[in-house]
Parts: structure tokens; sequence; C-alpha cells
């Protein structure tokens, strides 16, 4: 089965773009980790998929596959690659778009400067929603937020839980260069706390305005950047007494710019979106 695709990158967190309005796609787990693979496939943290529309009052519905294969809920980086594709490719002239996800309506917008912003909608602060099983769990509370003590490999781990549609655990570092993510994070994702598993943020605050921040995403591993990671990084700083609105997110990828005015009210991210080539693969069939 041949696809045609395009690679893209949203601050060096990379996609595979699918048109599947102009072509049907309709793969296994197996072939989405296929075109993950950065050997035997094309390569990427994520498989982006463009489709029609269902609902209405809205554009289009983008559906995004990690690369362990698995579909998921919201991609922020993702959202402004999908903006960037459907504007080259000519498949909308609106620069204000309105696109259906698996976790509802998000509304990117591509600015003048070529940098695309995305109303995210508003984060979901319920543990129970993130998904987050707290139960039996003594919380402590810092400013707005709750804290919660995590147990990762015997040492406790304090985080805070924020969903962008898709589950996140951030925690501060004093030095994020210094901090644990590759031995840390893969125990984070898959910490039975997370029914659904989590993406783990590991943020330092330089400043009121400015942090830095490393993701390892679920279904992923590491990645450069993580828009929705910078959004619930950024959401958890303020509720912490940490951060003030607008903050720039420092990822090893480039630096996402987050907003956000408080509980119910949507973070805004601001950040690029960049094509690299366009290409077509064979899919195996059997896999
Ligand atoms: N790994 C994430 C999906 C991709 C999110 C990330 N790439 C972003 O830019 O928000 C999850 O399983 O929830």
């Amino acid at each position: 089965m041949k696809i045609k695709f395009t690679k893209m990158h949203g601050a060096g967190n990379d996609f595979v773009v699918l048109d599947a309005i102009n072509q049907s796609i309709s793969l296994s787990p197996a072939q989405w980790q296929f075109i993950a693979d950065r050997r035997f496939g094309i390569g990427a943290d994520q498989m982006l998929v463009v489709e029609k529309a269902r609902g209405e009052g809205v554009d289009f519905r983008y559906r995004i596959y990690n690369a362990d294969g698995g579909e998921v809920e919201q991609c922020g980086n993702g959202a402004r690659a999908f903006v960037k594709f459907v504007t080259d490719k000519g498949l909308t002239s609106k620069r204000a778009i309105r696109v259906e996800t698996m976790s509802g309506v998000i509304e990117p917008r591509l600015e003048d400067d070529g940098q695309i912003t995305v109303d995210m909608g508003a984060p979901i602060l319920t543990p129970a929603d993130v998904p987050f099983d707290s139960h039996g769990l003594q919380h402590r509370n810092e400013a707005e937020d709750t804290l919660w003590p995590l147990d990762v490999a015997g040492k406790t781990t304090w985080i805070s839980v924020v969903s962008m549609g898709n589950p996140h655990a951030v925690q501060v570092v004093e030095d994020s260069e210094a901090a644990p993510v590759l031995s840390e994070g893969p125990l984070i994702e898959r910490h039975e706390r997370f029914p659904k598993r989590v993406n783990a943020g590991f943020m330092q605050v330089v400043d009121r305005h400015h942090v830095n921040l490393r993701v390892y995403e679920r279904g992923a591993g590491e990645t450069l950047a993580c828009g929705t990671g910078a959004c619930a990084a950024v959401v958890a700083g303020i509720r912490r007494g940490l951060l003030d609105s607008p903050v720039a997110v420092q990822t090893h990828g480039g630096v996402l710019n987050i907003a956000w005015a408080g509980p119910g009210e949507a973070v805004m991210m601001t950040g690029p979106a960049v094509s690299v080539y366009e290409g077509e693969i064979e899919l195996p069939d059997q896999l």
C-alpha cells in the first residue's frame, strides 16, 4: 500500500503527516509503529492524520498516533504542523481553523509572521479526570496547586497533575539538564497511578516568565519539545505561584510561548511549524 506523506516538525517534535481526505488511511498499530521507526520506516515522534470534519461548525478532524502505535487525545506541536499542512496543501484558505480532536475542538491560527497560535482549551485539573489515582495519598498544597507524592524507584517525587486533553505529570527540578529524564521518565510514564499512562515533564524555573522544560512523552520517549507538556508545565507553575503569564518555555528544540489567564480559561500556545520534505512510502500489508 503506497501512502503519500509530509515530514514536519514543531520545535523539533517531529511528525509524519498524512492527508486522509485525498487518500484512504486505515492502519494497524504495527503499521503506525513501522512508519515511526527511525531505521526501518520514516521516523517520527507522532503521526498526524488530517480528515474531513465530522461535526458542525468545524473545518477538519485530526487524529494523532504516538510512535508506539497508540492513538491519543491531543498534540500541541502537532496542531501547529496541522495548520501549516492544510494551508500549504490548499485544503483551506482560512487563517483561523476549528479542528476536532479526540479530546475536543481546538482553534489554531496562522499568524502573519508564520508562527501559529493555538487555543488549546482550558486545562483539566481534577486528578480523577486527568486521570490520576490519588486514592490513599497525602497531598500538599502550594499556593493554588495540589502536589502529590509519587513513589518513583523508592524515591518520593512531588508532582502536579494536569490534563490538556492528554495526561501530564509535572515536577519542578533545580536543573533540567541534570534531571533524571531518561531514568525516571519511563517509570513515571507507566506508573500504576496513571491508568492511561502519562507524559512526564521536568521543569526548571529560570524566572517568573521563563522555564526550561524536558518531557518524557507517553508512547514516544523524550522528545525535543512537547506542546501540551509546555502548556501543562506553565499551568502547574502559575498555580504553584512560581510563574506569571506569559511564559517562554525553552525546550531542546526551540521556544514555545504559553499564556494562561487562570482556571477555566484557555491555554494559548504560540510556536513554529516546519515542513521538511514530501515523500511516499510502500507500507507492507502484513506486519
Ligand atoms: N505523547 C503525547 C501525544 C503527543 C503530545 C506532544 N507531542 C505535544 O506536542 O503535545 C501523549 O501520549 O499524550
